[in-house]
């Protein structure tokens, strides 16, 4: 069976890559850009930054800063009135994963109509999203380059899963200049989050060759520098290598996809607004614990890509190895513990593990669970 390979045709990534950026951006012949982001980076000045390079070129640009984070039904639509009365042609998301997810929503509303809700689940939408150019500001959700966008639904408080190579980014751009701001929780939030994709995909039952050669660079480049990241936010050496991890772990499960950890985040995320990353970083140890049986040689790749001197061990000793380095790392960066921390209610679970295991995410995890197997999971973590 062959596998396909889904990324933006051209991404932009390092030192100056966001000025780098603006004659690919240009080249295109847009006339006028929606610019959607969130309150933060418009009172920032990035959001005026990105329409002043723009403005030089000759490229009008309109504003949407309300994007929420875990972007909401509502913010597509308020950001598509805008992109309509301004008459855009193109979008350009700005900031982290969830301006990039509502970016992706309002764009593909210009094209095909409809609601967003019409277009949930796998390979809906009939036609390609207004072109989308991605700038990015967080290491990372990657969803700058990925093919899906996720939109919670605040009436049925979950997160939708929109999978379809629609909402590709035509052009990505990461620059760690855009990045040395983030506090450390974010930093630390949102390096795990990639650090999850990178294992997730690794262990996923559609991994590929390519997917492991992306995932396996990005746990090596995490393990070396996400701790330094955290520590000194300006070390720019250690944001461009963050800013490189988490694209290389976006390729990977862009094209393998996730597993429980995604899953169950998403619950998490839809039910409680609780922040992507530290949903991730939490659940990540418990359930690859879970997996471990399943792919114990996988986990101990993982290991010795994140440093572990692996080679008297068997697999269930490698994988051991990994959760206990993967939980390591998490301390360093000062994730929280557990779910109680986060306030997680121990009578949501079920209701959470129900609405897990029907998220598109659940399909590729190595080992398939029931319902009582991911309460436990949850328990496990609280
Ligand atoms: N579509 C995908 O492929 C994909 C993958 C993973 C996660 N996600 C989604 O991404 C969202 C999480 O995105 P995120 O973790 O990047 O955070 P985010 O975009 O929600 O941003 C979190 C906060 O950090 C701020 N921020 C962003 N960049 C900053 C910077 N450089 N300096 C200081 N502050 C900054 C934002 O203003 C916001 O207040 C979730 O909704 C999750 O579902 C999507
Ligand atoms: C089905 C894959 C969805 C990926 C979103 C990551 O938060
Ligand atoms: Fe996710
Ligand atoms: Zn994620």
């Amino acid at each position: 069976m062959s596998t396909t390979f889904f990324i933006p045709s051209v991404n932009v990534i390092g030192e100056n890559a966001l000025s780098d950026a603006v004659p690919h951006i240009q080249g295109y012949g847009f006339k006028h850009g929606l610019i959607v982001t969130d309150i933060f980076m418009n009172k920032s000045g990035a959001a005026q930054q990105v329409s002043d390079l723009l403005g030089k070129v000759g490229i009008k640009t309109s504003i949407y800063d309300g994007t929420n984070p875990n972007p909401t039904v509502t913010n597509v639509n308020d950001g598509l009135k805008i992109l309509k009365a301004n008459n855009c042609d193109f979008v350009i998301s700005l900031g982290g994963g969830s301006p990039h997810d509502c970016a992706k929503g309002i764009a593909l509303l210009a094209t095909n109509g409809g609601e967003i809700k019409d277009y949930e689940g796998l390979d809906v939408p009939k036609k390609p999203q207004l072109p989308l150019v991605s700038i990015n500001t967080t290491a990372g959700t990657a969803s700058e380059i990925t093919r899906f966008c996720i939109i919670t639904d605040e009436v049925r408080h979950i997160k939708m899963a929109i999978v379809t190579s629609q909402v590709t980014p035509i052009l990505s751009v990461n620059d760690p200049a855009l990045m040395a701001g983030m506090p450390a929780g974010l930093t630390a939030a949102t390096g795990m989050d990639a650090l999850t994709h990178a294992v997730e995909a690794y262990v996923s039952i559609a991994a590929s060759p390519i997917t492991d050669a992306c995932a396996l660079k990005a746990a090596t480049l995490i393990s070396e520098n996400l701790r330094t990241a955290v520590k000194d936010g300006k070390n720019m050496v250690a944001r461009e290598n963050m800013a490189y991890a988490q694209l290389l772990a976006g390729m990977a499960f862009n094209n393998a996809s996730l597993g429980y950890v995604h899953a169950m985040a998403h619950q998490l995320g839809g039910f409680y607004g609780l922040p992507h990353g530290v949903c991730n970083a939490v659940l990540l140890p418990h359930v690859e614990e879970y997996n471990a049986p399943k792919c114990a040689g996988r986990l101990k790749d993982i290991a010795a890509a994140m440093g572990v001197n692996v080679d008297n061990m068997n697999d269930e000793e490698g994988a051991k190895a990994c959760i206990a380095a993967i939980r390591a790392l998490s301390k360093d960066v000062n994730i929280p513990a557990n779910l109680t921390e986060l306030k997680v209610k121990a009578e949501d679970i079920p209701t959470l593990a129900t609405n897990a295991l029907k998220d598109a995410c659940a399909v590729t995890n190595p080992r398939v669970g029931n319902q009582a197997e991911v309460e436990a999971i949850f328990k496990s973590a609280m």
